[in-house]
């Protein structure tokens, strides 16, 4: 019998084989190939919808992976220095150093030292550091040239804001997480966090932010970065949850910041009433932009769902998007128990949210986006993302008279539907 091929040469072929047949699928749609030359597309763009076509990329991230990895073996692999991958972006957003020049055009260390007023010698390690890691290029000694990833960050202030914040605000508070769970164990405060340790402060992230008006609009502006991705379209929400049955109904949208989903839900559902809460700064900036066509049928509420007991009562549902992962149970539970004054029976609880997969059962790119976003909400927050199971014992904890109905996750969404009913 032939002994079995050993796995690297498994991974190969079959990246081989999947990078084929994406750029089959490539060439057929006329799309360009990725490329990172100054003039290369921006990103690999295979809809969702495409279903063979996105496998076989999502395949190759993970093979190309675990590729390198074998082939590094496991003491370089863990050798290898990857905190500072983060320095050098940390360093070209800090001092701008993808604006010091126009792409198309060419520049020296020492011109973009005096554009940026970093000393010579750092542009240097920076940028030269930076190429290894596909940012800039250097087609000839000492001349600095844009190539696609760095011309983004030249062109795209979003994805600036992006690499900005999670280097300045995310990095930072993981790089104090552990120091936190040392000083603070168990901790379910979500001022004593890492991010709280790397701000010297015993504040949470809003106040911090509160006191920091540039860094709250690159911070909001890097989330909304994430947030208007594929996978997190509104149009799951409408379609996800059977909101006709409700009728004449009411819906208040719980943290509802400027009530963009309610606005998707009221077109589709013409019967439906809707009341936005949120903290007050965000209502009264909300309240201003109310699109025409559903106004009347929406209302703003300043509401602090830490503070006070739910004020609307007798609604249909209240509906919870993107909330409550960012606190830790403790919090959730207070959450939720300050909506029972106003519950009436067979009331409804929907949470749009996310619900942590088992090990292996999604690829490894996207369990390890998932898995970064569970320790990022333990370091902004002390919260954590949840199973399924998890989120069921939040609202059991909670009241009992909860029955936890579960939840699915529409085709191609990133956030689950659940549904919680309220029996008292
Ligand atoms: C991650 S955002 C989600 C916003 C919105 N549900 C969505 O899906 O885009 C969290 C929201 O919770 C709001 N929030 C935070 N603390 C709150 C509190 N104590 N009471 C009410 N809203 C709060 C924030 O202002 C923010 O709008």
């Amino acid at each position: 019998m032939a002994s079995p091929e050993p796995h690297i040469i498994e991974l190969a072929k079959r990246i081989a084989a999947n990078t084929d047949k994406l750029q089959s699928y490539l060439t057929s749609h006329g799309l360009p190939t990725p490329s990172f030359d100054v003039d290369g597309p921006k990103d690999t763009l295979v809809p969702k919808t495409e279903t063979d076509a996105e496998a076989a990329r999502v395949a190759i991230v993970d093979d190309t992976q675990e590729l390198r990895r074998l082939v590094l073996g496991p003491r370089e692999y863990l050798m290898s220095y990857t905190h500072n991958e983060l320095l050098s972006q940390q360093a070209i957003a800090r001092f701008r150093l993808a604006h010091a020049f126009a792409p198309g055009t060419e520049s020296s260390f020492g011109d973009i030292a005096a554009a940026t007023g970093l000393p010579e010698i750092n542009v240097r390690q920076i940028i030269r550091h930076a190429i290894v890691k596909d940012i800039f290029v250097e087609p000839r000694p000492g001349v600095v040239a844009h190539n696609a990833v760095s011309r983004l960050l030249a062109e795209d202030p979003v994805i600036h804001d992006w690499v900005g914040a999670s280097n300045d605000d995310l990095w930072q508070g993981a790089a104090q997480t552990c120091n936190a769970l040392e000083k603070y164990p168990g901790s379910q405060e979500p001022n004593e966090t890492g991010f709280a340790l790397a701000n010297s402060t015993n504040a949470t992230v809003y106040q911090v932010f509160s006191q920091f008006p540039e860094r709250a609009r690159r911070f909001g502006n890097a989330m909304r970065a994430f947030t208007e991705g594929t996978g997190f379209e509104l149009s799951h929400v409408v379609d996800g949850f059977p909101w006709g049955e409700l009728g004449n109904g009411t819906v208040v949208d719980v943290g509802g910041s400027q009530g963009f989903a309610c606005f998707a839900i009221a077109r589709q559902f013409p019967a439906l009433s809707f009341v936005v809460q949120d903290l007050e700064p965000v209502i009264q900036a909300a309240e201003k932009e109310v699109p025409t066509d559903v106004a009347n049928r929406m209302q703003f509420m300043a509401h602090d769902f830490l503070l006070e007991d739910q004020p609307v009562k007798g609604a249909d549902v209240y509906f919870f998007r993107w909330i409550l992962h960012n606190w830790s149970d403790k919090y959730c539970v207070k959450i939720l128990r300050g909506l029972i004054p106003a519950l009436k029976t067979g009331a409804k609880v929907v949470l749009n949210d996310n619900v942590l997969p088992q090990p292996g059962v999604l690829s490894r790119w996207q369990e390890d986006r998932l898995r970064s976003m569970d320790l990022c909400m333990t370091e902004l927050q002390n919260s954590h993302e949840r199973e399924l199971d998890d989120w069921a014992k939040v609202f059991e904890l909670a009241d009992p008279r909860f029955e936890f109905k579960g939840g699915q996750r529409p085709a191609g969404a990133n956030l689950w539907l659940m549904v919680a009913e309220w029996k008292g």
